[in-house]
């Protein structure tokens, strides 16, 4: 993918709006009507360290790789853009702006070294032409650590709450036993029954968390709770017409077989733990992958092929795993997890570097949003499409789109903060 050199978006305003680690977001003032219902997606120079490709080869990925296996329809429309280093600088100095130095957000700068941005649809708007949007809602859902991990490869003592806490509700609050039991409980979501998924979404909205937010209209709490709480069952019966997308996201998840401790050991086999040279060949070759719609299936189907590395996903197996960690059964994890690092060390290369790049696609896949934009189809200039789909509810009908963003490449490079984590959310408990 090659960039396009743009002649408007250097010519337009463009002020913060939001931001993540790895992006700062800015939207247009206006002065152009080329850039509304745009977005602006520029690099935080703060993450340089951990990217290895450019901003093009990581949309490409996205695209060819992601795109390939959920559709293009689910992705917003991005164009690569070069831009010139003075533009950043303006970009950069607009930050240090009061309004939004006073925010507790994460530390931003504009990565100048950068030659290139993302123009992204602005997924708050229906259209670039629509100008009415107050019937619109928009809502971001962030379907973090959805599953408990199968893998065999967890040393204790980590293993013993790794496989029986979701670590979404860790994350949140590291409460007394008998709370946890009482948060959000992922599966509820992917069981697509109305009553769970609703279940499932009411935790969220009651622990305020940040899994779960309004985006349009932009409101502060307890407004936004409020509006989210009206308009949940639509958003529920989103969730189960979308079941299949839903799914495949959650098979990539699944990926996920080596998690954190044998990505580590498969690294050391390697010879490349410590190499950052080797690191970031291996991590273009992970990611020059493009994906047919059968890989997944294919590849979950390999990866089950090597039971001493996991726990099959059957429910007599997820009992028994269960079981050793309820009775402490130390030695049981202990035997599961040197069965697996044999295994594991027994393997050739090229098998390691399928199963790393496997760890890393689920790895993005378990940081992804999910973005909902709907609204009730009175306007009768609009029909469904690709992008807009109709949901009849009762006597209503609605249109809405579904959108999957943040799917650019994570590095290996993050192993130490990502084996770090773990320690501090399961030794903590
Ligand atoms: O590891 P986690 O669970 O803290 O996830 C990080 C996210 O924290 P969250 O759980 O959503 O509060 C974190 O989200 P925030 O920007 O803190 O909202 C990032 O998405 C981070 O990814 P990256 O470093 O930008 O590639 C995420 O890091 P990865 O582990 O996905 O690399
Ligand atoms: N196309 C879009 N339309 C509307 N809002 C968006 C869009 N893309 C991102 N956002 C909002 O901006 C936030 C940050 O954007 P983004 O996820 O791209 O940042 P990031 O730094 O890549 O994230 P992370 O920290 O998770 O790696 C999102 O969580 C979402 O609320």
């Amino acid at each position: 993918m090659t960039s396009i050199v743009s002649s408007w978006v250097d010519k337009e305003d463009w002020k913060f709006f939001r931001c993540g680690r790895r992006h700062i977001l800015f939207e247009p003032v206006g002065k152009l009507s080329c850039s509304r219902g745009k977005l602006l997606r520029v690099r935080n120079k703060n993450t340089r360290q951990f990217s290895t490709l450019s901003v093009e080869e990581e949309q490409r990925f996205v695209r060819e790789f992601f795109g390939a296996i959920l559709g293009l329809s689910y992705l917003p429309q991005t164009k690569v853009v070069s831009v010139s280093a003075e533009f950043l600088h303006k970009l950069s100095q607009s930050l240090y702006s009061s309004q939004v130095t006073h925010h507790h957000l994460p530390e931003r700068e504009v990565d100048d070294s950068c030659t290139a941005v993302i123009v992204v649809d602005d997924l708050r708007k229906i259209s670039s032409s629509a100008s009415v949007t107050e019937q619109l809602f928009c809502i971001e859902w962030k379907p973090k650590y959805v599953l408990l991990p199968r893998s065999r490869l967890i040393p204790l003592p980590i293993s013993k709450y790794k496989y029986r806490y979701y670590r979404c509700n860790l994350k949140q609050n590291v409460p007394e036993e008998s709370n946890l039991k009482s948060c959000y409980h992922p599966p509820d979501i992917f069981s697509f029954e109305t009553d769970r998924v609703r279940t499932a979404f009411v935790s969220l909205l009651r622990c305020r968390s940040k899994y779960l937010q309004l985006l349009h209209p932009i409101e502060t709490e307890p407004l936004a709770s409020s509006i989210l709480e009206t308009n949940l069952d639509i958003l529920v019966e989103i969730i189960r017409k979308e079941a299949c997308l839903l799914m495949s996201l959650r098979k990539i998840q699944q990926l996920d077989i080596l998690d954190y401790y044998g990505a580590k050991l498969a690294l050391e086999k390697l010879h490349i733990l410590n190499e950052c040279t080797d690191l970031e060949k291996l991590e273009r070759r992970v990611y020059e992958k493009t994906a047919s719609s059968g890989w997944l299936e294919e590849e979950l189907e390999y990866l089950n092929g090597h039971g001493d590395i996991i726990f099959h996903s059957d429910e007599e197996e997820e009992q028994t795993k269960m079981q050793w960690c309820l009775d402490k059964d130390s030695s049981k994890l202990e035997e599961s997890f040197h069965r697996a690092r044999s295994y594991l060390l027994s393997l050739s290369s090229a098998e390691l570097e399928r199963f790393l790049g496997d760890f890393l696609y689920s790895t993005i896949m378990k940081d992804c949003s999910i973005i909902i934009t709907f609204k009730a189809s009175e306007d009768s200039d609009f029909s469904s499409s690709d992008k807009w789909k109709t949901l009849s509810m009762g006597q209503r009908t609605y249109y809405y789109s579904i959108s999957i963003i943040d799917l650019e490449p994570k590095s290996l490079k993050k192993l130490n903060t990502w084996l770090e984590n773990d320690e501090f959310l399961f030794l903590s408990l």
